[in-house]
């Protein structure tokens, strides 16, 4: 193994999958750290974690964890892979787990980089837009989770870190890869480990990654893995040739736990041409909702049905008022699980989930092991094997165009 990735989530590594993927790489994600070895043919390994919204010191020492496994495969450079829109608390967790895994890795001029052009997510001086919004008025700002209501990512990450953030700005990423080795050895000589990193366009990207070729830690989105798999080639280290994709046919399920404006309006859409009921979370809250029974549903419909949680930023704030916020948010997360595992165990052989920790409860519910990437729906979303009659779609909140659900169902079936 080559690369190794830690994702801080289940959709975010198979958004960073789907980068390495696209690039050349044999990449696999797996199911939170392993106990096996990796096979030999495998290029980028992706240990994908839910340690996003966990406690500071429990991502630390899962993510410490993930590394000591990827050394022990052999990898010589590491990823750490968040949200584009960094999501995080003032405490944690981007800025902890990243100073925790330079310092075992003795690793300096660390790059914090969450742009993704493809989805609108691009950093200028420091501050981080979706599109032509600045973070903090995207609709983040109203995340159940991680209400993002800062756009200077610099000052967000001071929050975090022990240590002083550098930057290095668009008129210098602007001018290459040489450029932006010199401006990163000047951000380390006055004492800044992590260095957040302007990129606006992929060209950006693609010069950071070749700058990086000889760091041993990088973070950010999955923009920022652009150029790695160029470093590798150059130096005749990647196999070359694609593994073959089987598309999978048969019942499809939707699960959408997001509550981000892109999946509701996903929602809305599916709603309307495809079987669709939305969950009581009051009932989910009081243990009155029978998941058996909304796996039969599912399985008898005709379309591709959507059983969705996915709700405003007014309902969203009332449920957690009412219920609290961790509470409401472990009690669907647990509903999804077991709906997952009573899909699949009844038939279910494409099922697409929307939401980040969503998509880490229905992972959980499945019991997997590792999942192969396949071919990509949407920029960031890819079609992932998961066992011999299995395929997972897992969405994050903001990705997708609005008839999503129906592409992803369609882009399943389809072998290349
Ligand atoms: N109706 C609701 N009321 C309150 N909380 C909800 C509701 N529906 C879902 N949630 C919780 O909100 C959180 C949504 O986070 P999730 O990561 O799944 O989506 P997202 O943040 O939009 O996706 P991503 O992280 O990929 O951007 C989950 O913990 C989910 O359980
Ligand atoms: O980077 C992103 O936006 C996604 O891969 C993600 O991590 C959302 O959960």
């Amino acid at each position: 193994m080559l690369l190794g990735c830690i994702g801080d989530d289940f959709t975010g590594s198979s958004d960073l999958g789907n980068t390495l993927a696209k690039a050349g790489m044999r990449t696999v994600q797996y199911v939170g750290t392993p106990d096996e070895p990796a096979p030999a043919q495998v290029e980028a390994g992706i240990v994908a974690l839910k340690s996003r919204s966990i406690p500071v010191q429990d991502a630390i020492s899962q993510s410490l964890a993930a590394l000591d496994w990827l050394r022990a495969q052999g990898c010589r450079q590491f990823l750490f892979k968040y949200c584009s829109t960094f999501d995080s608390t003032p405490e944690g967790n981007i800025g902890p787990v990243a100073e925790a895994l330079a310092a075992a890795l003795d690793a300096r001029q660390v790059i914090v980089c969450p742009a993704f052009p493809a989805t609108g997510r691009s950093i200028y001086l420091g501050h981080l837009f979706v599109w032509d919004r600045l973070l903090n008025e995207s609709g983040m700002q109203h995340h159940p989770l991680t209400p993002m209501t800062d756009p200077d990512i610099r000052r967000w990450l001071s929050r975090q870190a022990r240590g002083s953030i550098g930057h290095v700005d668009a008129a210098v990423v602007r001018q290459g890869a040489v450029a932006i080795r010199r401006a990163l050895a000047d951000e380390d000589s006055r004492g800044h480990r992590l260095i957040v990193t302007d990129a606006i366009v992929d060209d950006d990207l693609m010069a950071l990654g070749q700058a990086a070729a000889e760091l041993p830690l990088i973070t950010g989105g999955s923009g920022i893995a652009m150029g790695l798999p160029e470093n590798f080639r150059a130096r005749g280290e990647l196999a070359g040739c694609a593994v073959p994709w089987r598309g999978q046919a048969g019942p499809a399920v939707i699960l959408s736990g997001s509550c981000s404006a892109a999946t509701r309006e996903q929602v809305d859409r599916h709603a309307a041409r495809h079987p669709a009921r939305a969950l009581d979370v009051g009932a989910i809250m009081a243990g009155d909702l029978d998941v058996a029974e909304y796996a039969r549903w599912a399985l008898a419909q005709d379309g591709i049905p959507l059983i969705y949680s996915s709700a405003d930023p007014a309902q969203v704030s009332a449920t957690q008022e009412r219920f609290g916020r961790e509470r409401t948010a472990t009690a669907i997360e647990a509903f999804f699980c077991d709906l997952a595992g009573a899909l699949v165990q009844h038939g279910c052989t494409r099922l697409i989930s929307a939401g980040g920790e969503t998509s880490g409860a229905v992972v959980t519910g499945l019991n997997l092991a590792h999942l192969e990437i396949g071919p990509e729906i949407a920029p960031g979303v890819p079609v992932m094997r998961a066992g011999d009659n299995l395929v997972l779609a897992l969405k994050s909140g903001n990705f997708g165009e609005v008839d999503f659900f129906a592409a992803a169902a369609r882009v399943m079936e389809r072998s290349s």
